[in-house]
């Protein structure tokens, strides 16, 4: 499955590796690798030549060994070095006589009218301290004018390859469209900026046996996360056996959130979907008619999964109504106006550690920094460290939003999500997030499968969407429920016809 790894474990699998192979050969392989797929995005003999920005550290050294590879291909290179004030390593010394025996020419800065057929980016890689200043910083902004394709080595250079940030306040990062990473994929790649700046992620592994790597704790979500939790219907079954919801919220001026949530938990499969308003809400959604509304101060909850929040408010009822919920046993999804009041209250917060049943906390980054007390910029900054802080803190699962959406579990297990797209970022998007995540823990769900599958299931549908032609510009939440059925129902037609145990 796809791990990813932190700086610090490659680190790791990098020193093991080398110990045992003679001196340079991983940065060789990195040069090859990156070459091959250099030589792929060319698709023949190049028309312009191929600018390799190379800096001062080993990722300089693969960009020395990529340029000497294509050179020898026959590609008319050029090459800019930032050469580092120090002594360069011995590898990559070696791969820099290499470049300079080939044909590439060195240049002292990036000609104003270069045109280039790929710019490989071969500047900074894992070993990214500082923000970008001076002429490096110069570069990458000289490398982003250009409309042209270009191929990070490692990690973009300015992205921090653990948190998915460009590093500085005001900071810039080459912007790629590929990046071959080695030895294996990291976090930083695939959320926050990352998705931005890393374009398609290959990884190159360069021999290095899945056996010498540690032991990852985050890995990409993906189907062979959470496939199993899928299973197809029995022909006995009814109503009752596919669990309730209840949406609580849709204080005055909010009704829409909750039935956004609602629609969600009916169009996955969820048996029976109530919304139970804070404040005298709507009695009916007549698009959606399968839907019960009833008062959340007098409603029952025992037996519902109740999804609490959209659209909730902050009024005295909405933290009774919330304070009772989390002394229940009904499993919860806390999203939006919930996870505020939570933030804003000692008492609501020790109710929520206390809890026996699951929580799934949704924050999207300013509502995860209430809980945190700490800025979105923080949270942002570190998306990892923050969802697993609140999963920590509150013994639950946290699905912290955005591109690159985090899913932290209790135990400190983490995943980052790879579908979706900026169709996502508009109004109530989160609600039927909340709805799908409730809907699947109401049909029984264990909570950890629910949060992966309902987050990638929501991004797949956006991509779905997308791909028809409905976004990213004017997609609107009200159209995600239809196609997440047709996500689910996929995914089910796709296991194996095992099913639950038919009824004697
Ligand atoms: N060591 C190895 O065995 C291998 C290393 N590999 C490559 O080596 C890279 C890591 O190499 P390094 O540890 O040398 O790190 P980098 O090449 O990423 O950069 C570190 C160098 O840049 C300087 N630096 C950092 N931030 C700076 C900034 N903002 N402005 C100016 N200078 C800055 C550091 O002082 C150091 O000289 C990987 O990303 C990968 O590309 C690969 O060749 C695989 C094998
Ligand atoms: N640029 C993006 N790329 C991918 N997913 C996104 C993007 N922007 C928002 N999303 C997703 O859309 C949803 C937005 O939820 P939220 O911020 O709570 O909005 P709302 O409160 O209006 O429903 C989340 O699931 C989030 O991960
Ligand atoms: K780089």
């Amino acid at each position: 499955m796809g791990a990813l790894y932190s700086v610090a474990e490659i680190r790791q699998a990098e020193q093991a590796a080398a110990a045992q192979l003679p001196p340079g050969a991983l940065m060789q392989r990195a040069g090859q690798a990156a070459a091959r797929i250099a030589l792929d995005l060319l698709g023949g003999a190049p028309a312009r030549p191929v600018l390799v920005l190379a800096g001062p550290g080993n990722n300089g050294g693969d960009a020395f060994e990529v340029a000497a590879n294509l050179a020898q291909a026959g590609v008319d290179v050029a090459i800019v070095h930032i050469a580092c004030e120090g002594e360069p390593s011995a590898e990559t010394a070696h791969a820099l006589g290499r470049a300079r025996a080939s044909t590439a020419t060195f240049a002292d800065s990036i000609p104003d009218d270069g045109q280039w057929s790929l710019i490989v980016d071969g500047l900074f890689g894992i070993g990214l301290a500082r923000p970008l200043e001076g002429a490096a910083r110069a570069m990458v902004e000289a490398v982003n004018a250009v409309d042209c394709t270009v191929l990070a080595l490692d990690v973009p250079s300015g992205l921090d390859a653990d948190s998915g940030a460009v590093l500085g306040p005001d900071g810039v990062a080459v912007i790629a469209t590929h990046t071959v990473t080695f030895i294996g994929d990291k976090p930083g790649l695939h959320t926050y900026a990352g998705r931005d700046y890393a374009g398609e992620v290959m990884v190159a592994r360069l021999g290095i046996d899945e056996a010498m790597m540690p032991g990852a704790s985050i890995h990409l979500n993906e189907p062979p996360m959470f496939e199993l939790a899928f299973v197809p219907r029995l022909h006995a079954s009814h109503k009752g056996s596919f669990g309730d919801v209840a949406v609580v919220g849709g204080a005055h001026g909010m009704a829409g959130a909750p039935i956004l949530a609602a629609r969600a938990a009916l169009f996955s499969g969820a048996g029976r979907v109530y919304v139970a308003s804070v404040d005298h809400g709507p009695a009916y959604d007549n698009v959606q008619p399968e839907l019960m509304f009833r008062d959340a101060a007098t409603h029952n909850f025992a037996g519902s999964t109740v999804v609490a929040g959209p659209g909730m408010g902050d009024s005295a009822t909405a933290i009774r109504i919330l304070a009772k919920l989390l002394d229940g046993e009904s499993p919860l999804v806390l999203d939006a106006d919930a996870i505020n009041l939570v933030a804003a209250s000692p008492d609501l917060q020790s109710r929520l550690s206390a809890r026996h049943a699951p929580s799934i906390l949704t924050p999207h980054p300013l509502e995860a920094a209430r809980l945190l007390g700490v800025t979105a910029g923080v949270v942002q900054g570190d998306r990892l460290e923050a969802a697993r802080e609140i999963a920590a803190r509150f013994d639950a699962f946290v699905v912290l939003k955005g591109s690159g959406t985090v899913i932290a579990m209790p135990d400190g297990e983490a995943a980052i999500n790879p579908t979706g797209n900026p169709g996502l970022a508009s109004a109530g998007t989160g609600d039927v997030l909340a709805g799908l995540c409730g809907s699947l823990l109401a049909q029984g769900w264990p909570a950890r499968d629910a949060a992966l599958a309902a987050v990638w299931m929501h991004g797949q549908a956006a991509d779905r969407l997308v791909a028809q032609g409905v976004g990213p510009i004017g997609l609107t939440a009200g159209e995600l429920p239809a196609a997440i059925r047709t996500v689910l129902n996929r995914m089910v037609a796709q296991r194996p016809k095992r099913g639950g145990q038919p009824q004697s």
